[in-house]
């Protein structure tokens, strides 16, 4: 297998397709943002509930104004929040924004256009056409109307629309479960010394993260040693419990390729797609589960889950996809001719500018960089000044 970026892409898409078919949960509707709602939510009440003030002022009937300046007397004073009673004829009631505008009213005057008199009655100054600062029941949303359509990325406005309505709850697909598990002899958690020949496992954390914030449940971060048989169990264990997993190290061309010594034996693809950082990637399905297996070095795992991975999580998901950017390039890039390169880049002002150099083992410059400097595989050089495509790191 050896293969172009977007094939591979295509690919790895194909094989995440089937995710998109997940079971639906209820979740509450102030959690709801971020998610993906499986039906269509019709409105279970008119919005306004019922004919409100839009202003602090008085409502009165529109011909009781016609001819102004005007006094009329004021029945009452109605909060939101309270019922209201008849107007009467020829007089005014004080209202507050939000209040119900009582029945015989059909305008508000705001109250910077009055006067209270000593007696109790108010001057009103200027008229009004009757509809005026009415805010009528249903104007937003009627009973039954569509709210918000089937398969919605659920965004803040959402939730703000749904509460308003009264819901408290909303059908959601289920988070795609995915597990992450690191391999290699020589990796040990953070927190612990290290002895000598030793790395500390930064794959699993960084693809959790990643993946958490594009939308998805991890379901456990976990470890194998370049041993088959404990891979195997690890893969078999997390099929009964995710939807999808993630693999890194163990998939190039070294003696102890634990990866791909599992899966390729089951049916998994495992070469070269024509790209650096990520070069190694394996593909495959277990127990009708993909997985997903990206090379070890961090750089590469890193910039495998964002070009193959992330764009398809984050629709599942319902989130927004993470669109290019087009800077000018601040600096000079080489790239090896036939390979699609993804250096890392810093914004800085209206340009980027590179950070470091092509090394996929590079982690902690990665920290100072906030894009990928995405360079075409038929791009050998690139003179400052260029134009460059960028994607959020
Ligand atoms: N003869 C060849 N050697 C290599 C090739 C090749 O084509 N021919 N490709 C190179 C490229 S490119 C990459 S990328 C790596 C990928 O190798 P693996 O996926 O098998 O990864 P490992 O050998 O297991 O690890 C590579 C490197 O990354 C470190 N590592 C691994 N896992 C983690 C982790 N969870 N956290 C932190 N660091 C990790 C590991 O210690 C190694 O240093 O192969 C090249 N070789
Ligand atoms: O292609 Mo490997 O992923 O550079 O380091």
């Amino acid at each position: 297998m050896t293969r172009t970026v977007d094939d591979h892409a295509a690919a790895v898409a194909g094989l995440l397709h089937p995710l998109a078919a997940r079971p639906v949960e209820p979740v509450p509707v102030r959690l709801a943002a971020g998610r993906r709602n499986a039906t269509e939510v019709r409105s279970p009440a008119d919005l306004p509930a019922f004919r409100n003030s839009q202003m602090d002022g008085y409502a009165v009937r529109a011909q009781s104004i016609a001819d102004v300046p005007v006094t009329l007397p004021v029945d009452a004073t109605v909060a939101a929040g309270a019922v209201a009673a008849p107007l009467s004829a020829g007089a005014a009631m004080k209202v507050m924004t939000g209040a119900p505008i009582p029945a015989g009213a059909d305008c508000v005057v705001p109250v910077e256009d009055t006067t209270r008199q000593p007696d109790g009655h108010v001057r009103i100054e200027r008229t009004r056409a009757a509809g005026e600062y009415v805010r009528e029941q249903g104007d937003d949303v009627r009973a039954g109307a569509l709210l918000v359509p089937a398969e919605t990325g659920l965004r803040p406005r959402h939730v703000a629309a749904l509460a308003a309505v009264g819901l408290t709850q909303i059908e959601v697909y289920r988070r795609v479960r995915a597990v992450v598990i690191t391999t290699g002899d020589e990796l040990t958690p953070a927190g612990t010394p290290l002895r000598p020949g030793q790395v500390y496992d930064s794959n699993g954390v960084a693809l959790a993260t990643y993946l958490a914030a594009d939308g998805v449940e991890v379901v456990t971060v976990t470890h194998a040693p370049d041993e088959p048989e404990r891979l195997r169990g690890l893969l078999d264990d997390a099929a009964t419990r995710a939807d999808l997993v993630l693999t890194s190290g163990g998939i190039s061309m070294g003696d102890f390729e634990v990866v791909k010594a599992t899966l390729q034996p089951l049916g998994g693809e495992f070469g070269h797609v024509a790209m650096q950082p990520g070069g190694p990637q394996g593909l495959s399905v277990l127990h009708g589960i993909p997985v997903l297996s990206f090379p070890g070095n961090p750089v590469s795992t890193v910039v495998s889950y964002l070009v193959f991975a992330r764009p398809t999580l984050r629709t599942l998901a319902g989130l927004d996809p993470v669109a290019p950017r087009t800077l000018p390039l601040l600096g000079e890039l080489n790239s090896t001719p036939g390979k699609r390169q993804f250096r890392r880049g810093r914004i800085a002002g209206h340009g980027v500018e590179p950070v470091a150099g092509p090394g996929s083992h590079l982690i902690a410059a990665m920290a100072r960089a906030d894009v990928l400097i995405d360079l075409p595989a038929d791009v050998t050089a690139v003179a400052a000044g260029s134009d460059v495509r960028v994607w959020a790191l």
